[in-house]
Protein backbone atom coordinates (compact mmCIF):
# COMPACT_ATOMS: atom_id res chain seq x y z
CA UNK A 1 0.00 0.00 0.00
CA UNK A 2 1.34 3.01 -0.97
CA UNK A 3 1.73 5.80 2.02
CA UNK A 4 2.21 9.76 1.52
CA UNK A 5 6.19 10.11 2.21
CA UNK A 6 5.58 13.40 4.78
CA UNK A 7 3.29 11.03 6.81
CA UNK A 8 5.90 7.97 6.79
CA UNK A 9 8.44 10.28 7.58
CA UNK A 10 6.25 12.18 10.61
CA UNK A 11 4.73 8.92 12.00
CA UNK A 12 8.67 7.27 11.87
CA UNK A 13 9.52 10.63 14.48
CA UNK A 14 6.72 10.44 16.73
CA UNK A 15 6.35 6.29 16.78
CA UNK A 16 10.30 5.78 17.41
CA UNK A 17 11.48 2.06 17.78
CA UNK A 18 7.21 1.62 17.68
CA UNK A 19 6.76 2.56 14.01
CA UNK A 20 7.89 -0.87 12.31
CA UNK A 21 4.88 -2.73 14.49
CA UNK A 22 2.77 0.34 13.14
CA UNK A 23 3.92 0.33 9.41
CA UNK A 24 3.77 -3.41 9.03
CA UNK A 25 0.11 -3.43 9.99
CA UNK A 26 -0.86 -1.77 6.77
CA UNK A 27 -0.17 -4.76 5.02
CA UNK A 28 -2.32 -6.72 7.03
CA UNK A 29 -6.12 -6.72 5.82
CA UNK A 30 -8.48 -4.25 7.73
CA UNK A 31 -11.32 -5.96 9.98
CA UNK A 32 -15.09 -5.68 9.64
CA UNK A 33 -17.24 -5.08 12.12
CA UNK A 34 -21.33 -4.91 12.20
CA UNK A 35 -22.88 -3.74 15.48
CA UNK A 36 -26.62 -5.36 16.20
CA UNK A 37 -29.56 -3.09 16.73
CA UNK A 38 -30.88 -4.05 19.95
CA UNK A 39 -34.11 -1.80 18.85
CA UNK A 40 -34.98 -4.82 16.52
CA UNK A 41 -34.30 -7.22 18.93
CA UNK A 42 -31.82 -9.11 21.05
CA UNK A 43 -28.36 -10.08 20.60
CA UNK A 44 -29.20 -13.85 21.02
CA UNK A 45 -32.42 -13.83 19.12
CA UNK A 46 -30.24 -12.75 15.92
CA UNK A 47 -26.70 -15.02 16.91
CA UNK A 48 -29.49 -17.86 16.52
CA UNK A 49 -30.57 -17.01 12.86
CA UNK A 50 -27.44 -15.12 11.61
CA UNK A 51 -26.18 -16.90 8.35
CA UNK A 52 -22.89 -15.15 9.47
CA UNK A 53 -19.87 -16.14 11.23
CA UNK A 54 -18.99 -13.80 14.13
CA UNK A 55 -16.66 -13.34 16.83
CA UNK A 56 -17.36 -10.57 19.20
CA UNK A 57 -15.67 -7.32 19.59
CA UNK A 58 -14.52 -7.07 22.94
CA UNK A 59 -15.12 -3.18 23.93
CA UNK A 60 -18.67 -3.13 22.51
CA UNK A 61 -21.71 -4.61 23.95
CA UNK A 62 -23.46 -5.86 20.60
CA UNK A 63 -20.31 -5.55 18.26
CA UNK A 64 -18.87 -8.08 16.15
CA UNK A 65 -16.34 -9.11 13.19
CA UNK A 66 -16.87 -10.85 10.63
CA UNK A 67 -15.54 -12.49 7.68
CA UNK A 68 -14.23 -10.64 4.99
CA UNK A 69 -15.85 -12.43 2.21
CA UNK A 70 -19.16 -12.33 3.89
CA UNK A 71 -21.44 -9.91 2.66
CA UNK A 72 -24.10 -8.78 5.44
CA UNK A 73 -24.68 -5.09 3.97
CA UNK A 74 -26.12 -7.44 1.09
CA UNK A 75 -28.43 -9.46 3.14
CA UNK A 76 -32.07 -8.28 3.52
CA UNK A 77 -31.60 -8.12 7.21
CA UNK A 78 -29.53 -4.75 6.30
CA UNK A 79 -32.60 -3.58 4.81
CA UNK A 80 -34.37 -4.58 7.85
CA UNK A 81 -32.22 -2.47 10.03
CA UNK A 82 -30.97 -5.62 12.15
CA UNK A 83 -27.44 -4.69 12.10
CA UNK A 84 -25.17 -1.71 11.11
CA UNK A 85 -21.82 -2.02 9.36
CA UNK A 86 -19.58 -0.10 11.55
CA UNK A 87 -15.48 -0.12 11.54
CA UNK A 88 -14.89 -1.99 14.95
CA UNK A 89 -12.54 0.89 16.36
CA UNK A 90 -15.32 3.37 15.40
CA UNK A 91 -17.78 1.42 17.89
CA UNK A 92 -15.43 2.25 21.21
CA UNK A 93 -17.12 6.26 20.54
CA UNK A 94 -20.56 5.67 20.93
CA UNK A 95 -19.90 3.25 24.08
CA UNK A 96 -17.65 6.44 25.47
CA UNK A 97 -20.59 8.48 25.10
CA UNK A 98 -22.81 6.28 26.80
CA UNK A 99 -26.03 8.43 26.43
CA UNK A 100 -29.02 6.53 28.71
CA UNK A 101 -32.67 6.51 28.02
CA UNK A 102 -34.75 9.90 28.14
CA UNK A 103 -31.42 12.34 27.77
CA UNK A 104 -30.91 14.97 25.61
CA UNK A 105 -28.11 14.20 23.34
CA UNK A 106 -26.27 15.45 20.35
CA UNK A 107 -24.20 13.80 17.81
CA UNK A 108 -23.22 17.07 15.77
CA UNK A 109 -20.92 15.60 12.62
CA UNK A 110 -22.98 12.93 12.46
CA UNK A 111 -23.10 11.53 8.62
CA UNK A 112 -23.52 8.80 7.75
CA UNK A 113 -24.87 7.65 10.72
CA UNK A 114 -22.28 4.93 12.78
CA UNK A 115 -22.29 6.73 16.13
CA UNK A 116 -25.94 8.44 16.18
CA UNK A 117 -27.22 4.55 15.73
CA UNK A 118 -25.45 3.75 18.39
CA UNK A 119 -26.55 6.55 20.68
CA UNK A 120 -29.79 5.73 19.78
CA UNK A 121 -29.41 2.04 20.87
CA UNK A 122 -28.47 3.41 23.94
CA UNK A 123 -31.32 5.67 24.24
CA UNK A 124 -33.79 2.53 24.10
CA UNK A 125 -36.12 5.40 22.03
CA UNK A 126 -36.69 7.50 25.06
CA UNK A 127 -35.27 11.64 24.96
CA UNK A 128 -34.08 13.54 22.37
CA UNK A 129 -31.62 12.57 20.18
CA UNK A 130 -30.78 15.71 17.61
CA UNK A 131 -28.55 14.20 14.82
CA UNK A 132 -26.64 17.01 12.56
CA UNK A 133 -24.81 17.01 9.18
CA UNK A 134 -23.14 19.84 7.52
CA UNK A 135 -23.37 18.11 4.02
CA UNK A 136 -26.51 18.46 2.85
CA UNK A 137 -26.55 14.99 0.50
CA UNK A 138 -24.60 13.05 3.62
CA UNK A 139 -27.42 14.54 5.39
CA UNK A 140 -29.74 12.70 3.44
CA UNK A 141 -28.06 9.55 4.44
CA UNK A 142 -28.04 9.94 7.71
CA UNK A 143 -31.64 10.72 7.58
CA UNK A 144 -32.05 7.25 6.00
CA UNK A 145 -30.07 4.95 8.36
CA UNK A 146 -32.19 6.95 10.95
CA UNK A 147 -35.68 5.41 9.34
CA UNK A 148 -33.79 1.78 8.61
CA UNK A 149 -32.64 1.11 11.94
CA UNK A 150 -36.23 1.96 13.37
CA UNK A 151 -35.19 4.99 15.63
CA UNK A 152 -38.21 6.92 16.76
CA UNK A 153 -36.43 10.04 19.14
CA UNK A 154 -34.17 11.22 16.59
CA UNK A 155 -34.01 14.39 14.53
CA UNK A 156 -31.77 15.21 11.97
CA UNK A 157 -31.10 18.60 10.45
CA UNK A 158 -28.48 20.03 8.18
CA UNK A 159 -26.89 23.11 9.80
CA UNK A 160 -23.23 24.30 10.51
CA UNK A 161 -22.59 24.73 14.16
CA UNK A 162 -23.01 27.85 14.68
CA UNK A 163 -26.33 28.34 13.45
CA UNK A 164 -27.14 25.12 16.55
CA UNK A 165 -24.96 26.63 18.80
CA UNK A 166 -27.21 29.94 18.81
CA UNK A 167 -30.30 27.77 19.20
CA UNK A 168 -29.24 25.52 21.63
CA UNK A 169 -27.10 27.04 24.23
CA UNK A 170 -26.48 24.95 27.43
CA UNK A 171 -28.65 22.35 26.31
CA UNK A 172 -27.61 19.09 26.36
CA UNK A 173 -26.55 16.29 28.50
CA UNK A 174 -24.12 14.70 26.43
CA UNK A 175 -22.61 16.25 22.64
CA UNK A 176 -20.60 13.76 20.47
CA UNK A 177 -17.85 16.00 18.19
CA UNK A 178 -17.05 13.04 15.88
CA UNK A 179 -15.09 15.92 13.93
CA UNK A 180 -13.89 15.80 10.10
CA UNK A 181 -10.29 15.45 10.20
CA UNK A 182 -7.59 14.14 8.01
CA UNK A 183 -8.26 10.36 8.24
CA UNK A 184 -4.94 8.91 8.66
CA UNK A 185 -6.98 6.45 10.61
CA UNK A 186 -8.63 5.33 7.68
CA UNK A 187 -5.69 4.79 5.33
CA UNK A 188 -6.07 0.93 4.89
CA UNK A 189 -9.94 1.24 4.26
CA UNK A 190 -9.95 4.18 2.22
CA UNK A 191 -7.62 4.75 -0.93
CA UNK A 192 -9.37 9.07 -1.10
CA UNK A 193 -7.98 9.65 2.69
CA UNK A 194 -4.88 8.42 1.49
CA UNK A 195 -4.89 10.87 -2.03
CA UNK A 196 -6.35 13.87 -0.25
CA UNK A 197 -3.63 14.13 2.77
CA UNK A 198 -0.88 17.02 3.22
CA UNK A 199 0.79 18.12 5.84
CA UNK A 200 -1.02 21.32 5.01
CA UNK A 201 -4.98 20.16 5.31
CA UNK A 202 -3.37 18.45 9.07
CA UNK A 203 -2.91 22.06 9.79
CA UNK A 204 -6.46 22.94 8.09
CA UNK A 205 -8.13 19.95 10.05
CA UNK A 206 -7.32 21.05 13.46
CA UNK A 207 -8.36 24.72 12.75
CA UNK A 208 -11.72 23.66 11.86
CA UNK A 209 -11.80 20.78 15.07
CA UNK A 210 -11.43 23.92 17.59
CA UNK A 211 -14.00 26.26 16.00
CA UNK A 212 -16.55 23.21 16.26
CA UNK A 213 -15.30 21.75 20.02
CA UNK A 214 -16.38 25.60 20.61
CA UNK A 215 -19.55 25.71 19.48
CA UNK A 216 -20.59 21.96 21.17
CA UNK A 217 -18.75 23.13 24.45
CA UNK A 218 -21.58 26.18 24.29
CA UNK A 219 -24.64 23.42 23.35
CA UNK A 220 -23.63 21.37 26.71
CA UNK A 221 -25.36 21.80 30.06
CA UNK A 222 -23.27 22.18 32.76
CA UNK A 223 -22.51 18.84 34.22
CA UNK A 224 -22.90 17.11 31.36
CA UNK A 225 -20.53 15.22 28.81
CA UNK A 226 -18.98 15.81 25.99
CA UNK A 227 -16.66 13.41 23.68
CA UNK A 228 -14.41 14.44 20.64
CA UNK A 229 -13.22 11.74 18.35
CA UNK A 230 -11.27 11.59 15.43
CA UNK A 231 -10.35 8.80 12.84
CA UNK A 232 -6.54 10.47 12.63
CA UNK A 233 -3.16 9.73 14.43
CA UNK A 234 -1.74 13.82 14.20
CA UNK A 235 -1.26 15.30 17.54
CA UNK A 236 -2.36 18.24 15.98
CA UNK A 237 -5.62 17.41 15.19
CA UNK A 238 -5.82 14.99 18.83
CA UNK A 239 -3.76 16.12 21.57
CA UNK A 240 -3.07 19.57 20.65
CA UNK A 241 -7.32 20.28 20.00
CA UNK A 242 -7.72 18.69 23.26
CA UNK A 243 -4.64 20.49 25.03
CA UNK A 244 -5.76 24.14 23.05
CA UNK A 245 -9.21 23.52 24.29
CA UNK A 246 -8.83 22.56 28.37
CA UNK A 247 -6.20 25.50 28.49
CA UNK A 248 -8.81 27.84 27.44
CA UNK A 249 -11.87 27.00 29.16
CA UNK A 250 -11.22 25.93 32.79
CA UNK A 251 -14.72 24.81 33.51
CA UNK A 252 -13.82 21.87 31.29
CA UNK A 253 -12.21 18.85 32.76
CA UNK A 254 -10.68 15.64 31.05
CA UNK A 255 -12.54 12.49 32.38
CA UNK A 256 -11.06 8.88 33.37
CA UNK A 257 -12.54 6.70 31.22
CA UNK A 258 -12.23 2.52 31.35
CA UNK A 259 -8.89 1.24 28.48
CA UNK A 260 -9.98 -2.02 27.15
CA UNK A 261 -6.96 -4.10 26.35
CA UNK A 262 -5.18 -3.12 23.34
CA UNK A 263 -6.35 0.54 23.95
CA UNK A 264 -3.51 3.31 24.44
CA UNK A 265 -3.48 6.48 25.79
CA UNK A 266 -2.93 10.40 24.92
CA UNK A 267 0.69 11.50 24.27
CA UNK A 268 1.54 14.24 26.76
CA UNK A 269 5.12 14.54 25.00
CA UNK A 270 3.31 15.28 21.51
CA UNK A 271 2.20 18.78 22.05
CA UNK A 272 4.08 21.89 23.52
CA UNK A 273 1.18 22.72 26.30
CA UNK A 274 -0.37 19.42 27.68
CA UNK A 275 -3.89 19.59 29.28
CA UNK A 276 -4.19 18.12 32.59
CA UNK A 277 -4.81 14.09 32.82
CA UNK A 278 -4.68 14.78 29.04
CA UNK A 279 -2.95 10.87 29.30
CA UNK A 280 -6.90 10.07 30.29
CA UNK A 281 -7.88 10.46 26.91
CA UNK A 282 -7.61 7.36 24.57
CA UNK A 283 -5.90 6.39 21.30
CA UNK A 284 -6.56 3.24 19.12
CA UNK A 285 -3.75 1.95 17.34
CA UNK A 286 -4.64 -0.49 14.08
CA UNK A 287 -0.46 -2.73 15.46
CA UNK A 288 -2.55 -3.23 18.67
CA UNK A 289 -5.92 -3.73 18.14
CA UNK A 290 -7.77 -4.90 15.54
CA UNK A 291 -9.28 -2.31 14.09
CA UNK A 292 -8.13 1.01 12.43
CA UNK A 293 -6.81 4.62 14.51
CA UNK A 294 -8.65 6.19 16.54
CA UNK A 295 -8.89 9.00 19.02
CA UNK A 296 -11.16 9.56 22.00
CA UNK A 297 -11.44 12.23 24.63
CA UNK A 298 -14.33 12.38 27.19
CA UNK A 299 -14.79 15.88 28.90
CA UNK A 300 -16.79 17.19 31.21
CA UNK A 301 -18.44 20.33 31.91
CA UNK A 302 -18.29 21.27 35.80
CA UNK A 303 -21.39 22.35 37.32
CA UNK A 304 -23.37 26.12 37.22
CA UNK A 305 -26.41 27.85 36.53
CA UNK A 306 -28.76 26.75 33.53
CA UNK A 307 -30.52 29.38 31.35
CA UNK A 308 -34.51 29.26 32.36
CA UNK A 309 -35.85 30.62 28.99
CA UNK A 310 -36.38 27.95 26.25
CA UNK A 311 -38.55 27.67 23.17
CA UNK A 312 -40.00 24.79 22.75
CA UNK A 313 -41.09 23.10 19.36
CA UNK A 314 -44.83 24.27 18.32
CA UNK A 315 -46.58 21.52 18.31
CA UNK A 316 -50.49 20.83 16.73
CA UNK A 317 -53.10 21.23 19.04
CA UNK A 318 -56.11 20.75 17.16
CA UNK A 319 -56.04 16.32 17.01
CA UNK A 320 -59.54 16.88 14.82
CA UNK A 321 -57.12 17.02 11.68
CA UNK A 322 -55.62 13.93 12.21
CA UNK A 323 -58.95 11.45 12.22
CA UNK A 324 -57.83 9.68 9.25
CA UNK A 325 -54.50 8.99 10.79
CA UNK A 326 -56.67 7.72 13.81
CA UNK A 327 -58.77 5.50 11.91
CA UNK A 328 -55.84 3.93 10.47
CA UNK A 329 -54.07 3.13 13.80
CA UNK A 330 -57.40 1.86 15.01
CA UNK A 331 -57.69 -0.71 11.52
CA UNK A 332 -54.21 -1.81 11.51
CA UNK A 333 -52.18 -1.38 15.14
CA UNK A 334 -52.62 -2.38 18.68
CA UNK A 335 -50.96 0.72 19.53
CA UNK A 336 -51.72 4.08 18.52
CA UNK A 337 -48.15 6.76 18.49
CA UNK A 338 -49.14 9.55 20.59
CA UNK A 339 -47.93 12.75 20.05
CA UNK A 340 -46.77 15.41 20.42
CA UNK A 341 -47.79 15.85 16.63
CA UNK A 342 -46.29 18.11 14.29
CA UNK A 343 -47.27 18.60 10.62
CA UNK A 344 -44.81 19.29 8.34
CA UNK A 345 -46.85 19.60 4.93
CA UNK A 346 -48.78 16.69 4.95
CA UNK A 347 -46.10 14.76 6.69
CA UNK A 348 -46.89 13.55 10.29
CA UNK A 349 -44.29 13.48 13.00
CA UNK A 350 -43.91 12.58 16.60
CA UNK A 351 -41.89 14.90 17.73
CA UNK A 352 -39.38 13.93 20.39
CA UNK A 353 -40.41 15.64 24.17
CA UNK A 354 -38.44 18.85 24.93
CA UNK A 355 -37.39 19.49 21.62
CA UNK A 356 -36.70 23.73 21.31
CA UNK A 357 -38.21 25.06 18.13
CA UNK A 358 -36.41 24.22 14.61
CA UNK A 359 -37.88 27.18 13.00
CA UNK A 360 -35.53 28.75 10.42
CA UNK A 361 -32.86 25.79 10.78
CA UNK A 362 -32.68 23.40 8.01
CA UNK A 363 -35.07 19.95 9.04
CA UNK A 364 -34.91 16.91 7.39
CA UNK A 365 -36.80 14.44 10.08
CA UNK A 366 -38.41 16.74 12.87
CA UNK A 367 -39.05 13.12 14.58
CA UNK A 368 -40.49 9.61 13.82
CA UNK A 369 -42.15 9.61 10.95
CA UNK A 370 -45.48 8.20 11.04
CA UNK A 371 -47.08 8.91 6.94
CA UNK A 372 -48.75 11.02 4.53
CA UNK A 373 -51.92 12.86 5.60
CA UNK A 374 -53.83 11.79 1.70
CA UNK A 375 -57.03 13.01 0.68
CA UNK A 376 -59.39 11.13 2.96
CA UNK A 377 -56.96 8.45 4.18
CA UNK A 378 -53.74 8.12 6.14
CA UNK A 379 -50.77 6.13 4.50
CA UNK A 380 -48.38 4.89 7.27
CA UNK A 381 -44.73 5.95 6.14
CA UNK A 382 -41.51 2.97 5.67
CA UNK A 383 -40.38 4.52 8.71
CA UNK A 384 -43.14 3.62 10.80
CA UNK A 385 -43.35 0.36 9.18
CA UNK A 386 -39.52 -0.11 10.16
CA UNK A 387 -40.00 0.68 13.64
CA UNK A 388 -42.67 -1.23 14.85
CA UNK A 389 -42.66 -5.14 16.11
CA UNK A 390 -44.67 -7.88 15.37
CA UNK A 391 -47.29 -7.18 18.26
CA UNK A 392 -47.59 -3.82 17.31
CA UNK A 393 -49.78 -4.59 14.17
CA UNK A 394 -53.35 -6.35 13.33
CA UNK A 395 -51.75 -8.20 10.24
CA UNK A 396 -47.78 -9.06 9.38
CA UNK A 397 -46.75 -11.55 6.62
CA UNK A 398 -43.08 -13.20 8.04
CA UNK A 399 -40.92 -14.16 4.79
CA UNK A 400 -37.91 -16.69 5.59
CA UNK A 401 -34.50 -15.13 4.83
CA UNK A 402 -33.59 -17.57 1.85
CA UNK A 403 -36.56 -17.01 0.23
CA UNK A 404 -37.59 -16.12 -3.10
CA UNK A 405 -40.24 -13.76 -1.57
CA UNK A 406 -38.04 -11.85 0.18
CA UNK A 407 -35.99 -11.06 -2.65
CA UNK A 408 -39.15 -10.07 -5.04
CA UNK A 409 -40.84 -7.54 -2.05
CA UNK A 410 -37.10 -6.06 -2.22
CA UNK A 411 -37.56 -5.91 -6.02
CA UNK A 412 -40.87 -4.20 -5.67
CA UNK A 413 -42.31 -6.98 -6.67
CA UNK A 414 -46.13 -7.80 -5.56
CA UNK A 415 -46.79 -10.99 -3.05
CA UNK A 416 -49.57 -13.36 -3.06
CA UNK A 417 -51.32 -12.76 0.42
CA UNK A 418 -54.54 -14.31 2.55
CA UNK A 419 -56.66 -12.56 4.72
CA UNK A 420 -58.63 -9.31 5.53
CA UNK A 421 -57.82 -6.63 3.89
CA UNK A 422 -55.33 -3.25 5.08
CA UNK A 423 -51.83 -3.02 5.68
CA UNK A 424 -49.57 -5.78 6.45
CA UNK A 425 -46.18 -5.29 8.39
CA UNK A 426 -44.07 -7.41 6.00
CA UNK A 427 -41.27 -8.82 8.25
CA UNK A 428 -37.77 -11.21 7.52
CA UNK A 429 -37.69 -13.87 10.18
CA UNK A 430 -39.35 -11.36 12.41
CA UNK A 431 -38.34 -8.24 11.71
CA UNK A 432 -40.11 -5.56 9.90
CA UNK A 433 -38.88 -4.49 6.51
CA UNK A 434 -41.72 -2.67 5.16
CA UNK A 435 -45.33 -2.71 4.18
CA UNK A 436 -47.65 -4.12 1.68
CA UNK A 437 -51.35 -3.49 1.45
CA UNK A 438 -53.63 -6.50 1.04
CA UNK A 439 -56.51 -6.66 -1.20
CA UNK A 440 -58.33 -9.27 -3.10
CA UNK A 441 -55.42 -11.82 -2.31
CA UNK A 442 -52.44 -9.72 -3.55
CA UNK A 443 -49.93 -7.62 -1.33
CA UNK A 444 -49.42 -4.60 -3.34
CA UNK A 445 -45.90 -3.36 -2.36
CA UNK A 446 -45.06 -0.19 -0.68
CA UNK A 447 -41.04 -0.70 0.22
CA UNK A 448 -39.84 2.22 -1.02
CA UNK A 449 -38.51 3.04 -4.94
CA UNK A 450 -35.11 4.22 -4.15
CA UNK A 451 -34.04 1.47 -2.08
CA UNK A 452 -35.84 -1.47 -4.56
CA UNK A 453 -32.93 -4.24 -5.15
CA UNK A 454 -33.18 -3.28 -8.71
CA UNK A 455 -30.48 -5.60 -11.07
CA UNK A 456 -29.72 -7.14 -8.06
CA UNK A 457 -30.25 -10.37 -7.39
C1 LIG B 1 -15.88 11.61 10.77
S1 LIG B 1 -17.22 12.12 9.83
C2 LIG B 1 -18.59 11.62 10.79
C3 LIG B 1 -18.85 10.15 10.84
C4 LIG B 1 -20.10 9.80 11.62
N1 LIG B 1 -20.06 10.36 12.96
C5 LIG B 1 -20.36 8.32 11.70
O1 LIG B 1 -20.03 7.71 12.70
O2 LIG B 1 -20.95 7.77 10.76
C6 LIG B 1 -17.25 13.84 10.02
C7 LIG B 1 -18.44 14.57 9.44
O3 LIG B 1 -18.28 15.97 9.68
C8 LIG B 1 -18.81 16.69 8.59
N2 LIG B 1 -18.23 18.05 8.51
C9 LIG B 1 -17.39 18.55 7.58
N3 LIG B 1 -17.11 19.85 7.83
C10 LIG B 1 -17.79 20.19 8.93
C11 LIG B 1 -17.92 21.40 9.68
N4 LIG B 1 -17.27 22.49 9.35
N5 LIG B 1 -18.74 21.38 10.74
C12 LIG B 1 -19.39 20.26 11.09
N6 LIG B 1 -19.29 19.09 10.43
C13 LIG B 1 -18.50 19.06 9.37
C14 LIG B 1 -18.47 15.82 7.40
O4 LIG B 1 -19.35 16.07 6.33
C15 LIG B 1 -18.59 14.41 7.95
O5 LIG B 1 -19.85 13.86 7.67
Amino acid sequence: MELPIDFQVKMQELLKDEYEAFIKSYEESKKQGLRVNPLKGSVDEFLEISPFQLEKIPWVQEGFFYNEEERPGKHPFHEAGVYYIQEPSAMAVGEMVDPKPGEKVLDLCAAPGGKTTHLAARMAQQGFLLANEIHPSRARILSQNIERLGIRNAVVTNETPKRLANRFPSFFDRILVDAPCSGEGMFRKDPEARAEWSLENVVNCSLRQIDILNDAASMLRPGGRLVYSTCTFSPEENEEVISQFINKNPHFDIEHVHAYEGFDHGRMAWVNEPAKHLDETLRLWPHHIQGEGHYIAVLRKKEGAEPSKRQYAETLTDQKKLKDYFQFAQENLHITPQGPFLLFGDHLYVVPEEMLSLKNLKVLRPGWHLGTMKKNRFEPSHALALSLKREEVKHYLSLNQDSREVRAYLRGEALQGAGPKGWYLIEVEGYAIGWGKLADGTLKNHFPKGLRWTGRE
